[in-house]
Parts: C-alpha cells; structure tokens; sequence
C-alpha cells in the first residue's frame, strides 16, 4: 500500500512526509522496473504520488523529487542542509585523496573555481584549433563510404579531444596510447560494486589503483617537465598549473594530475553520450537535420570553411538539436544528495513536506526534462522549442530545464561541451551523408552510467555540402 502525505510525529519535523513508497508495494513495482525501465516506473511513482515521494527500502529512505518547485531545495539548499556528503566515497579511489571527496568542502570549492576558470569563453576560444585538429584527423580515417558504430567512434573521439585539450600535447602526442589504457582501467572501476564496496579487493578495484598511480606517475612528470622548463602551453593543465589557492599557495603536482583526471571523467563520457544522442535524433528527424544542415549551408556562405568561437556560437539551430538531444535523453538521468539538516520541500500540487536529516535526495533529471506545463508534446524530439521566441525552459523559469545540473554544482564544463560537440557536427553535417541503420536506441539501464543500448550503426559516404 502507498501511504499518502501521513503525519509523522519526528520532533524536529512537525510538517507531513512526502507519500512513501515501502514493503509489498515496493515488491510490486519490481515487475515494471525489470520489464519498463527506471524511468517508466518513476513516470508512474511521479503520476501516482506527486512530484515528491519517499521510496523506503530497509533502513534507506530516499526522497525523489521531480520539477522546479520541489527541487528547489535540492539546487539551492545549503551546504549544511543538503550536500553531497560522502555520497561520492567511491570517486576517492578513482581520482585521489587530494581532489573531489577526498578534500573538505572548502578545497573542493577552490578546486571548482579552477575548473570553471579554465573553461571560461576567454580561454574557450584557444581550444578550438586543437578540437578542430583532433575531429578532422579523426574523420579523416574514414573511408571513402562505410557503415560504423557511432556510439563507439564518439566515445573514442572524445578521448583524443580530453587528451589534447585537457591533457596537453606532450601526452597525446607521445604517449596516448598507454595513457588510454590507463585511463580505462580507472573508469572501469566504477561499476556497481565498487560503487558499494570502493575498497574491496577485487580484481577491478587492484586494476583501478595499478592504473591511478602509473597515470599519476605519467601526468606528474609531464607537469614537473613544464615547470622546470618553464615551457607554457595553451590547456588545461597549464590553467590547473598556474591555478592559486585563496591564500596565495600554489597548486602540487599531486593536486593538478588529480584534477585533470577527474575533469576526463566528467566531460567525457557524458559529451560522448549526447553526441550520441544527437546523431540519433537528428538521424531519426528529417525535418530538424534539414535544418541544421540548412544552417551550416548558411554559415559555408558566410565564411567559408573558416571555424572559430564566434561563428560557433552562430550554430543556434545545432546548439538546439544538442539541447534537445539532452533534455530527452539526459547524461546523468538523476543527480544524488543527503540531508544534513531537516529540510522543507514545496511541491508544484501546493502541499508541503519535512524531510529528515539522513535521508537521501534524487533529483529525476530524465522527468524533469518530460514535464508538459514545461514542454509543449515532450516527447517529441522538437530542437525548436529552445530557439527564440518559444524557449520553453526560459519561460518556465529556474531549475526546469536542469540535463547540466543547476544552482551551486551547476556542470562547469557545459559551454566547452557545446563547443566540442559542435565541431564534431559541423563537421559531419558538411562532410558526409548519414544515415541512421540501426534501430532508434533505447537507454541501456545496466551501466552505471546509462548509454544508448548497443550499437548506433550509421552508414556514411563521403559529400561536401554546398554554401547556400
Ligand atoms: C554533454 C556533456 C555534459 C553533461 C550532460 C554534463 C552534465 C553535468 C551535470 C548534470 C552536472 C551536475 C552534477 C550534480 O549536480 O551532481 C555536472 C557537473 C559538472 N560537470 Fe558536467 N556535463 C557535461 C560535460 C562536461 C564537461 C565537458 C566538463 C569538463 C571538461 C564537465 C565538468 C563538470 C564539473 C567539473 C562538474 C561539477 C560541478 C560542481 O560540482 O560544482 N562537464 N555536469
């Protein structure tokens, strides 16, 4: 039975609970979860119960929370009342103890600020010749035509991009290869076990710590090489070099090879999923690839093969594709914290609910995206909902279009992921045919971090799009 807004008699929480999700009736959702998919059976926990409900499963009680009203606290609440704690533990082994949640708070916040000041638009624009160099020696390789799995060719794609612009030139032009390997076993490491159980000695958790300390050793050396040298170069880990703390202390080595690992971590799977998405998409919609490939004519007619920040940011309509692309099919489907301090959740139904301390939040990225007050026909993959004049998310206000996280852990990296997936595309767009022969992906719920399910087999054969 799903209890519904009950009065609770907690001291510290005189407000009802969310409705609550537990015991048989949890039993008999297991059918739908294993058949439908999580966010099926979220769609009908959200439907039934609201856009806050409590799923309780033996001592865990975890709060999920869906639209701009009821995630508000999740987004804005303070650090003292809702943080990501040690929620997180499992990264410490992946990227260090001098980085993420190996570090307090404070540190953490610092080493955040590096990160968006590395990828602000005034060091943005040096990245693009290296992207750009990257995504053309890449397709370069292809064939004259030929039929290739695109989920597979991005997710190595984006590596080389990380490798060069992130990374730096020593490494990926001397020791890619090693460096990848290395890389992998260290992503490997997340799987659902780990996540668990970060410190049990299982073969994949000895393999993630071999390959930590060797990349470290690789990214240590390079780092000592450019300091003794005084060699400066124009990526991110030169940013991360340069980088100051608040009290005038400079960054260790230790600390910057920590943080370049990390920043992979967070950019590239992700960016590697949403041009995924997108080629599916646009693939799958005449109408908007006939637009974007219209916009890049357009942009052809106005300067040529010449690519550069600004004429990126002319690409609206491609940024428009991206942005459905991720409303509807979000890298990270949901985003986690824990209650520190009791807190109150309003819902958008105008009931108000305490939330205790322990408790664990789950923003639903992948609903949030799909709500019709918000979305004129959510489910339809419609890029021009974001162009001006409609801007459905602008309109709807704060925290309702939410695929880049918001508030205080709002993604830093959003504006260089446009930036590299724009490339990529206006690049295919003006150079090759595309077709999609697979079957429209659905997403594969096994992986930690859920992708397009299988391959996304896309036939292509070379063209040269003319300017308009
Ligand atoms: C399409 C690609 C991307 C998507 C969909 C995405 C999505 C997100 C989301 C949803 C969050 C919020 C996490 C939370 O609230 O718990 C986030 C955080 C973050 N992202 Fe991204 N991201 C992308 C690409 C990138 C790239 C390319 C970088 C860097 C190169 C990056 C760096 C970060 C960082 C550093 C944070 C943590 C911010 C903080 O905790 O203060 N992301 N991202």
């Amino acid at each position: 039975k799903i209890t519904s807004g009950r009065i609770i008699t907690d001291p510290v929480c005189a407000l009802p609970a969310p409705p609550e999700v537990k015991g048989i009736a949890l039993l008999r959702l297991l059918p739908t979860l294993f058949t439908e998919g999580p966010e099926a059976t979220m769609h009908y926990l959200h439907n039934k119960l609201g856009s806050a409900f409590t799923v309780s499963f033996l001592w865990k009680k975890t709060t999920f929370l869906v639209g701009q009203e009821a995630s508000a606290i999740f987004f804005q609440g303070l650090e003292s009342e809702v943080t990501q704690g040690n929620l997180f533990e499992f990264t410490v082994p992946m990227f260090g103890t001098e980085v993420g949640f190996g570090v307090d708070y404070a540190t953490r916040r610092e080493h955040t600020r590096f990160i968006v000041e590395s990828l602000k638009p005034s060091q943005l624009r040096s990245y693009v010749d290296p992207m750009l160099q990257e995504v053309e020696n890449y397709f370069a390789k292809w064939e004259e035509e030929g039929v290739v799995d695109l989920k597979y060719e991005f997710k190595e794609l984006l590596m080389l991009i990380s490798g060069r612009c992130l990374v730096g030139k020593e490494v990926r032009e001397k020791m890619f290869g090693q460096f990848c390997t290395l890389y992998h076993q260290i992503e490997e490491g997340l799987n659902f076990a780990s996540f668990m159980f970060p410190y049990i000695p299982i073969p994949v958790n000895h393999r993630r710590d071999r390959a930590r300390i060797k990349l470290r050793g690789i990214l240590s050396e390079v780092v000592r090489s450019r300091k003794s040298l005084n060699h400066v170069k124009e990526d991110v880990l030169q940013r991360f070099i340069d980088a100051t703390y608040k009290d005038g202390r400079g960054t260790t080595v230790e600390e910057v090879s920590a943080l370049i690992i990390t920043l992979i971590f967070a950019g590239k799977h992700s960016s590697a999923m949403t041009s995924t998405w997108t080629a599916a998409c646009l693939l799958d919609h005449a109408n908007s690839l006939d637009a974007a490939l219209e916009e890049q004519r357009k942009i052809i007619g106005k300067y040529k093969d010449k690519i550069d920040y600004n004429i990126l940011s002319e690409m609206g309509v491609l940024h428009s594709c991206i942005k459905e692309a991720a409303r509807m099919h979000p890298a990270p489907p949901a985003l986690v914290r824990q209650v520190k301090k009791h807190v109150t959740v309003r819902t958008k139904e105008g009931n108000e609910y305490g939330i205790s301390r322990g408790h664990t939040l789950v923003h639903l990225v992948m609903l949030n995206g799909l709500l019709p007050h918000i979305y004129k026909d959510p489910e339809v993959y419609d890029p021009d909902r974001f162009r001006p004049i409609r801007e459905e998310d602008k309109a709807a206000g704060k925290f309702s279009y939410t695929s880049f996280g918001a508030g205080r852990h709002a993604c830093g990296g959003e504006a260089y992921a446009y930036m590299q997936i724009k490339i990529i595309f206006s690049h295919l767009l003006r150079n090759f045919e595309l077709k999609l022969v697979s079957s429209f992906p659905k997403p594969d719920w096994t992986q930690f971090l859920p992708e397009p399910k299988g391959e996304v087999m896309v036939s292509y054969k070379r063209r040269r799009l003319p300017s308009d």
